[in-house]
C-alpha cells in the first residue's frame, strides 16, 4: 500500500501469464497475490495481453451497445436473476448495465446479439467480446489457483476450478450535468467469487482500504482491478477480505465505460469450506449453500437491504 497521504492498491505484474505452476516465478507471483489479499482484498493486475486495437474495439463495441434505443436495450431479459439490462435506477441514476451469462458460450452471445440487433448480424461484437473475455478469464483462473495453493488445499484444486462460471458486466456511467453531482454506483461489497474490473480513461472506481480510506484507482490501459467477493470468502471459511468499492464520476463530458468480469459458483454446486480450513481457531462461518439460490435471496427485500447478505442467508 502507498503512503498515508495517497493510498494506492498493490500492483502485481501479470505480463508473463504463461509462467508455469511450481516455478520460482509462479511462487513469487503467488506470494504477492496472497499478501495483497491479506492487506487489501484487492489489487491492480498489470496485464498487457491486449493490443491497443483490441482494447479500443472492446470499449467501442460496449459504447455502441449503449447507444441503442432504450426500448431495444430493455428488450434484453432472461429468466436468470441479474442477467438483464438495468437502466438509470433511482439509487444510481447515471448508470446503465447489461449482464451476459457466460460470454464464452457461443449461443449465449448469439442470444444476446439476437435480442439487441434483431435485424442485423453482429459477428464483430461477439468475436471482440469473446477474445477479450477469454484472456481475462484465464487471468482469473491463475489467481484462483494461486489462492487454493496459498491455503494449502490443493487436493480440492480440480473440483474448485470446475465449480465456476463466468459473467460479463458491461456498464456505462453518463457524465453528470453539474459539477456538484458526484455519483455513480453506491459503496458495496461483491457477492460473487472474484471480480476483475476494467474501465476506459474516464475512471472513477474507488476501493476502500481496511483502515477505511478510499483509494481512487488510477487508470492505465493495462490495469485490471481484482476484488474478492463474499462467496469465495465463504469457501475459504473467512480467510479473505471483501473490500467495499464504489464508482464516483465527475462532470467531464465523457461517459465512463467499464467491464466487470465476474466469477460465480455454478448453479447446483454446493459451496462448502474444505474441512482443512475449519478448526478451533477458525470455526465454520457459513452453512453449505447453492450460489444460485443465494442469488434469489439477493432479489428479495431482506437480501437487498443488507450488505452482509450471505451472513443473513447462511451464516452460522
Ligand atoms: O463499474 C465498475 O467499475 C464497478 C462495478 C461494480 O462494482 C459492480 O458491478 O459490482
Ligand atoms: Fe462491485
Amino acid at each position: 500500500m502507498g503512503s498515508e497521504a495517497s493510498p494506492s492498491l498493490p500492483v502485481i505484474d501479470f505480463c508473463k501469464l504463461d509462467i508455469k505452476p511450481g516455478t520460482p516465478e509462479w511462487d513469487s507471483l503467488r506470494s504477492q497475490v496472497w499478501k495483497a489479499i491479506n492487506e487489501c482484498g484487492s489489487f491492480e493486475a498489470v496485464f498487457s495481453k491486449f493490443s491497443q486495437e483490441l482494447r479500443e474495439s472492446f470499449l467501442n463495441e460496449a459504447e455502441e451497445l449503449f447507444a441503442l434505443p432504450l426500448e431495444t436495450k430493455k428488450s434484453y431479459v432472461t429468466e436468470k436473476p441479474f442477467r438483464k439490462y438495468v437502466g438509470q435506477s433511482p439509487s444510481s441514476p447515471l448508470n446503465e448495465s447489461f449482464i451476459i451469462d457466460d460470454p464464452l458460450i457461443f449461443h449465449n452471445m448469439e442470444n444476446f446479439c439476437n435480442a439487441l440487433w434483431p435485424h442485423q448480424e453482429k459477428p464483430s461484437f461477439r468475436e471482440i467480446i469473446q477474445s477479450f473475455c477469454k484472456e481475462v478469464f484465464e487471468l482469473e483462473k491463475t489467481i484462483r489457483r494461486m489462492i487454493v495453493e496459498s491455503l494449502g488445499v490443493e487436493k480440492y484444486l480440480d473440483e474448485h476450478m470446475n465449480s465456476a462460471n463466468h459473467l460479463l458486466l458491461l456498464a456505462k456511467y453518463a457524465s453528470p450535468q453539474t459539477s456538484d453531482v458526484d455519483s455513480g454506483l453506491p459503496a458495496h461489497t461483491d457477492k460473487n467469487m472474484i471480480t476483475i474490473l476494467h474501465q476506459n480513461e474516464v475512471g472513477g472506481l474507488e476501493v476502500q482500504t481496511k483502515g477505511g480510506e478510499w483509494i481512487r484507482v488510477k487508470f492505465s490501459p493495462d490495469s485490471f482491478i481484482v476484488l474478492f467477493g463474499q462467496s469465495l470468502n465463504a469457501w475459504t471459511n473467512g480467510r479473505l477480505h471483501c473490500p467495499y468499492h464504489r464508482v464516483r464520476v465527475n462532470e467531464n463530458n465523457k461517459a465512463r465505460i467499464s467491464a466487470g468480469f465476474f466469477t460465480i459458483f455454478k448453479e447446483g454446486y454446493t459451496v462448502e469450506a474444505p474441512e482443512e480450513l475449519v478448526d478451533e481457531e477458525h470455526p465454520l462461518l457459513f452453512k453449505p449453500f447453492d450460489y444460485s439460490e443465494f442469488l434469489k435471496f439477493l432479489q428479495t427485500f431482506a437480501g437487498r437491504s443488507t450488505e452482509s447478505a450471505l451472513k443473513e442467508y447462511c451464516g452460522i
